[in-house]
């Protein structure tokens, strides 16, 4: 069985008597462990799709289960992480003190403790941050600031992650970088990654899978499967394969756009 699966699943918001179909007919099954990328026109209802797997928002119609469990009980069973597009961190803390903040607060709340814990230290160290491990928040560079947000996710205990574009706040070299620090560490942990993407390139580099969607009312128009060898490195990017499958995605996104 798939561990996540969303089946049939519609979205309509109504906002001042008007309706916006947001999604429809969402069909999707992904494996534990697997990297997915999301991507589509503006407004084809990424981020919906993934505040629904995660439970931030209820589908209008449809089945949403996450490890045999609906979105909500697995966000109360601290199954989801979720990276944004600006790392909410204090800029008034440390990193370090920001990679703790989560264990703190779950930790005043009285909620267990998971067993998974995994050293911060080691974690930022992975991410390049080895040497900003007790500096300030706010001396931090947007980029190093996002890969701490990263570190956290991965350091978590959550098996699934959720990343709404995460490096769309950042410059072309920056992003370039991060995606292969996000590479190294996904592939250390291998936890499942719903990842929200405009960038092709992101989305073949970084993922087993890509769900291509149209735009509004938001439809699934292909799942593509990406078979390039892990791990994947810089060179990888030159090979015709990585070019088949970029052309592949953008065929699929142009076809949509009409
Ligand atoms: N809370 C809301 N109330 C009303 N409409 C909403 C709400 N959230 C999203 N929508 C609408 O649903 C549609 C899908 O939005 P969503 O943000 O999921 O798209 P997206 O693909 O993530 O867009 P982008 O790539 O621009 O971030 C849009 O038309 C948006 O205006």
């Amino acid at each position: 069985m798939s561990y996540i699966k969303v089946e049939k699943v519609y979205k309509r918001f109504i906002r001042r008597g008007q309706q916006t179909e947001a999604l429809r007919d969402i069909n999707l099954e992904l494996e534990q462990g697997t990297f997915v990328s999301l991507i589509g026109p503006s407004g084809c209802g990424k981020s919906t799709l993934l505040r629904i797997i995660g439970g931030l928002t209820d589908s209008s119609e449809g089945i949403v289960s996450v490890g045999g469990q609906t979105p909500q009980q697995a966000q109360s069973d601290k199954q989801f992480g979720f990276v944004p597009q600006a790392a909410a961190l204090f800029p008034w803390r440390t990193v370090l003190q920001n990679m703790n903040l989560p264990f703190e607060v779950n930790k005043k709340a009285g909620a267990a403790l998971t067993s998974e814990r995994e050293d911060p230290v080691e974690l930022l160290k992975s991410v390049g941050l080895g040497d900003f491990v007790h500096a300030y928040a706010k001396e931090l560079s947007g980029g190093m600031q996002q890969r701490v947000g990263i570190a956290r996710a991965f350091g978590s205990g959550a098996p699934i992650l959720l990343m709404d574009e995460p490096f769309s706040a950042l410059d072309e070299i920056t992003r370039e970088m991060l995606s292969y620090q996000l590479l190294d560490i996904w592939e250390t942990h291998k936890k499942t990654v719903i990842f929200v993407t405009h960038s092709l390139r992101e989305a073949v580099l970084l993922s087993d899978k890509v769900v291509v969607m149209s735009s509004r009312p938001g439809r699934i128009s292909q799942v593509i499967d990406i078979d390039l060898p892990r791990p994947r490195r810089a060179e990888m990017e030159d090979t015709e394969e990585f070019h088949h499958y970029i052309s592949l995605v953008r065929g699929q996104l142009r076809e949509r756009w009409g």
